[in-house]
């Protein structure tokens, strides 16, 4: 880089245009959209696609909606015309469906242009030259009249030619190429010139295509120029405005919909933002960006992960994990707060109200994903993400307390692991944190089983403690106090849940229970799991006393690592 860029790069005048008016416009309807995915986003493929590639490229965009098709530049291959061809000969353009051929203002890439669609109902041919200073001067050599003079001479010339083929619907594309980089009166005159050599007028639509071949300038910059041009356009009812913005500063979707606002009819791109260079403008994103302020785009995107593997099957470009609606990434949350108000979100949202899940600015059920991947835990989540994940995947709701308490272990194994942890790894550490008891297991006290009195308030429990089998006895109110009368600790129960987890011959009791220890700072959480109420809630007492003993004996090795067997009495 060079210390002064000022005295290489020259930037972009604003355009003088005061009483703008295209900031307080809102988008409230679809603008028409036509795919350059078979020309523009084909030119700039290592591989150009061959014909199997772009017929299944032309389905998909056709199932998709798109009701404009630039299917190629015929007269620079015979993949192209081939495939051209092919198209009309073999009846695959629905009837309301208009493809579009690309050429340059040439005598001979026109004619052979105009005999690729020979014979389709209807066509929209785009003609195209470069209109800015640098282009005419560097590229062409031309001075402005002759600019005009080209223009003049090849609408004049294509005219005459689909004059003579009126069983076609023929339609006149101009784009003055480069026009964000050309002066404005330039543009227009270029525009007029096509228009009226074309003879626009009822009955006789001209589409003017209005690129930023190379963008160059701040979104509101080409705002400014398309409102321009939408104001001095004559005659404007007979003229579709069309955008085919470029994204090379990375602000080609703004572009876009700043052109909408400004008076654009029509946007041409790519899906995911393929093209040449940066790109086209994506037309994924502009059109799920209208959905999410409640404007239906007329394409069809819910089941966004198909249309990206066909794109990219015939593209051989992958999708961006994190590109707008369409990664594998955005709708996943991996930071605490994000996982936490997510999971309060899907809670609180009415199926039948605005949708408002914070952080996530779609359904992703509207775009055929699932909720699946929406939680991740890495080091960077709390607490949200791990309850959710242990509630969907096993069906286990913690306590606020219990959510502390266990995220806090999920983040030592986080941090010690530096990587994500699934759903499965967050259950097995659960149950080693929890779940307590399994055989080889060197807990303090492991549960064997159970024998109730007839009263339901006298306990006889078969444990092993530090070892040693041995049967105690214990009274109660119920099942957890005459386990903690029989333990003998000095144990102070504090909060007791219990709840079904699966459902028919899976169900299972799972009981959380909060406790103290006297001598032990702070309370903590044991949890019981059985088909068997009863044994369930004995083994969230036990659990629970291991864990508080754990703390005070840290030196005793198997107490914070064990699990109890369940075998009822
Ligand atoms: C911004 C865009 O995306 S524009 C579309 C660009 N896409 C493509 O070019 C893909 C297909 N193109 C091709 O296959 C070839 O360029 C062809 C077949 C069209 C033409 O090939 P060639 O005749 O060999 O010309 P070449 O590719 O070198 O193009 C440059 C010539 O075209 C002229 N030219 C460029 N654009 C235009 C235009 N729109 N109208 C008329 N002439 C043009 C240049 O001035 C140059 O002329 P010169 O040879 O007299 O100096
Ligand atoms: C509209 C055509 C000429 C184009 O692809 C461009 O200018 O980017
Ligand atoms: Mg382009």
């Amino acid at each position: 880089m060079i210390a002064n860029p000022a005295t290489k790069y020259a930037p972009f005048a604003p355009i003088a245009l005061a009483d703008r008016q295209w900031p307080s416009r809102t988008i409230t309807q679809a603008p028409i959209w036509l795919s350059t995915d078979l020309r523009d986003g084909n030119q700039a493929l290592f591989e150009p696609m061959n014909a199997e590639r772009k017929m299944s490229l032309f389905m998909e965009l056709v199932r998709i909606g798109f009701k404009q098709i630039e299917v190629g530049f015929p007269a620079a291959s015979q993949t192209d015309f081939d495939f051209v061809r092919r198209l009309i000969e073999e009846k695959r353009i629905p009837d309301d469906v208009t493809i579009m051929v690309m050429t340059q203002s040439r005598e001979d890439l026109i004619a052979r242009s105009v005999e690729a669609v020979q014979g389709a109902p209807r066509a929209i041919v785009h003609l195209y030259n470069a209109t800015a200073p640098a282009w005419r001067r560097i590229v062409f050599g031309m001075s402005v009249p002759q600019v005009m003079d080209l223009i003049r001479h090849h609408v004049g010339y294509l005219k005459r030619l689909t004059d003579a083929q009126p069983a076609t619907q023929w339609t006149l594309q101009y784009s003055p190429e480069t026009f964000s980089a050309t002066e404005l009166d330039v543009s227009l005159q270029a525009c007029h010139t096509a228009i009226e050599t074309w003879g626009a007028g009822p009955g006789r639509e001209v589409i003017i295509n209005l690129p930023t071949t190379v963008e160059n300038a701040t979104a509101n910059v080409f705002a400014d120029q398309i409102e321009w041009m939408h104001r001095h356009l004559v005659p404007r009812q007979h003229i579709v405005l069309s955008v085919h913005p470029h994204n090379d500063r990375g602000t080609g979707v703004a572009a876009a919909e700043f052109a909408m606002m400004a008076g654009a009819d029509r946007v041409e791109g790519c899906l995911f933002g393929n093209g040449e260079r940066c790109g086209n403008v994506d037309i994924v994103t502009l059109a799920l960006n209208l959905y999410t302020q409640g404007v239906h785009p007329q394409l069809d995107f819910s089941d966004i992960t198909a249309v990206a593997r066909v794109a990219e099957e015939c593209t051989s470009i992958p999708v961006h994990p994190r590109h707008p609606y369409a990664g594998d990434l955005v709708f996943t949350a991996f930071s605490g707060s994000h996982q936490d108000a997510i999971k309060k979100g899907f809670a609180a949202q009415d199926p039948n109200g605005l949708w408002e899940v914070p952080y996530l600015p779609i359904d992703p059920a509207d775009l055929g994903r699932t909720y699946d991947s929406v939680i991740r835990v890495n080091s960077q989540s709390g607490k949200g993400g791990i309850a959710f994940l242990l509630e969907r995947e096993r069906g286990v709701v913690m306590p606020r307390r219990m959510q502390v308490e266990f995220s806090a272990v999920v983040q030592r194994q986080t941090d010690a692991s530096e990587t994500e942890i699934n759903g499965s790894e967050i259950w097995a550490l659960f149950q080693q944190t929890y779940l307590r008891g399994t055989a080889g297991s060197s807990d303090a006290i492991r549960y064997h089983g159970h024998k109730l009195d007839e009263s339901g308030q006298g306990i006889e429990l078969d444990l092993s403690i530090a070892g040693q089998r041995q049967q105690v006895r214990g009274h109660g109110n119920g099942p957890i106090a005459a386990t903690v009368d029989a333990l003998g600790l000095p144990l102070r129960v504090d909060s007791y849940e219990e709840r079904a987890t699966g459902s028919g011959a899976d169900a299972q009791a799972l009981a959380i229970v909060e406790a103290a220890l006297d001598g032990v700072a702070g309370a903590g959480f044991g949890v019981g799991m059985s088909h068997n109420i009863v044994t369930a809630s004995i083994q969230a007492v036990i659990s629970v006393a291991n864990r508080l003993q754990a703390r005070r004996q840290p030196s005793h090795s198997g107490a914070a690592t064990a699990a109890t067997a369940d075998t009822t009495a």
